[in-house]
């Protein structure tokens, strides 16, 4: 027997790359709807009873009412958005974050899907603060740029089609300069700390991949911390996961485009030693583990199968 599958939001950004992803997997049936029935609530509703799995690729108040339309008890439930993500009632689906996550993600009936810009600041900081390299009370901040997909159908229609009404021929632009970035609040309960980072976030002229950095000064770190001790730390957290990389070596620089294409997750921890600094930098792809194939690791383990069928690595 296949085990039923129903996307929402199908033919969205993220729906499609997950569609992608799926594509040709002989354990899966895919339940899809007609164009004229996407957004009709009797439709999806019929839909997403019908599925054993299914994979929310809506804006957050359709997320909400999708899951409001799930009355059969086996159905499980990916939200790939922002709806859930503080919520206890979900399971955080980050499996490589916690001791404990793949197993709890293997029977889990609710998942929420990490975000993009979190899944790098937590992947870099919250093993230093597990290890007690970083209190919990550290003044953190984090720099980040996305590729334009990161903003779904509306930026990449400012971006591509100049004729769109908020068309841009911007390169680079910083946002969210307001600081309360929605992202904020995953970023601190899921790295469990005392309060939020400083959150810079920009958008660059690349269709996808993303970096995201978090700075650090190490000497106003309790104890005496070397990069050796932060590298230690996340081989130690990441060793056996095979969608998370931690590199030895300081390229002389990266771009944005590093992991692009790619379901990796790639850590790099930069250093000036005798500065007492330090930069700790994830490259991903916003639509990859940031976002589709998060989600199809999260269906993988959820379904018993290999967690890295489909997958790019
Ligand atoms: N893009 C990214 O890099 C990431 C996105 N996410 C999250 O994933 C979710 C989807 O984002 P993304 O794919 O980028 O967004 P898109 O805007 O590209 O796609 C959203 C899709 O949902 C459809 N939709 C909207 N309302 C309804 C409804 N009531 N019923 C059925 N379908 C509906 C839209 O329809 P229509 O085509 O008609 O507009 C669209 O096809 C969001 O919550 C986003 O925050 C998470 C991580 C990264
Ligand atoms: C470039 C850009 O605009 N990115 C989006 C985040 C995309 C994403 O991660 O979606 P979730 O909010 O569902 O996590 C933003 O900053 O709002």
């Amino acid at each position: 027997m296949t085990t039923k599958i129903f996307i929402d939001g199908a033919v969205g950004t993220t729906g499609l790359e997950i569609r992608d992803r799926l594509s040709g997997r002989a354990d899966l049936t895919l339940i899809t709807l007609p164009e004229v029935q996407r957004k009709d609530a009797a439709a999806r509703a019929h839909a997403l009873n019908e599925a054993d799995i299914v994979i929310l690729c809506l804006p957050d108040d359709a997320a909400r009412e999708a899951v409001s339309l799930v009355e059969n008890p086996d159905t499980r439930i990916i939200d790939a958005s922002t709806a859930h993500r503080t919520d206890p009632a979900w399971i955080y689906g980050f499996p490589e974050l916690e001791p404990g996550r793949t197993a709890a993600l293997g029977s889990a009936k609710r998942v929420s899907n990490p975000g993009c810009y979190p899944t790098g600041f937590l992947a870099l900081v919250r093993p230093l603060v597990r290890a007690g390299l970083v209190p919990a009370s550290h003044p953190f901040s984090v720099n980040a740029t996305s590729g334009y997909s990161g903003g779904g159908k509306s930026m990449i229609a400012a971006f591509e089609d100049p004729a769109d009404p908020n068309a841009t021929d911007t390169a680079f632009r910083l946002y969210a300069l307001g600081l309360g970035h929605k992202h904020v609040p995953e970023m601190t309960v899921h790295a469990g700390l005392d309060h939020g980072p400083i959150f810079f976030p920009a958008v660059a002229r690349t269709y996808r991949g993303m970096l995201v950095e978090v700075p650090l000064h190490l000497h106003l770190l309790p104890g005496t911390v070397k990069a050796a001790d932060l590298r230690e730390a996340l081989h130690e957290a990441y060793r056996g996961r095979p969608l998370v990389r931690v590199h030895d070596t300081q390229p002389g620089f990266l771009t944005l485009e590093h992991a692009a294409d790619s379901d990796r997750l790639e850590l790099f921890v930069f250093t000036d030693e005798k500065a007492g600094q330090a930069r700790l930098v994830a490259a991903l792809d916003n639509l990859g583990k940031g976002a589709a194939g998060a989600a199809v690791q999260n269906l993988n383990l959820m379904a018993g199968v290999g967690e890295t069928e489909g997958l790019r690595l």
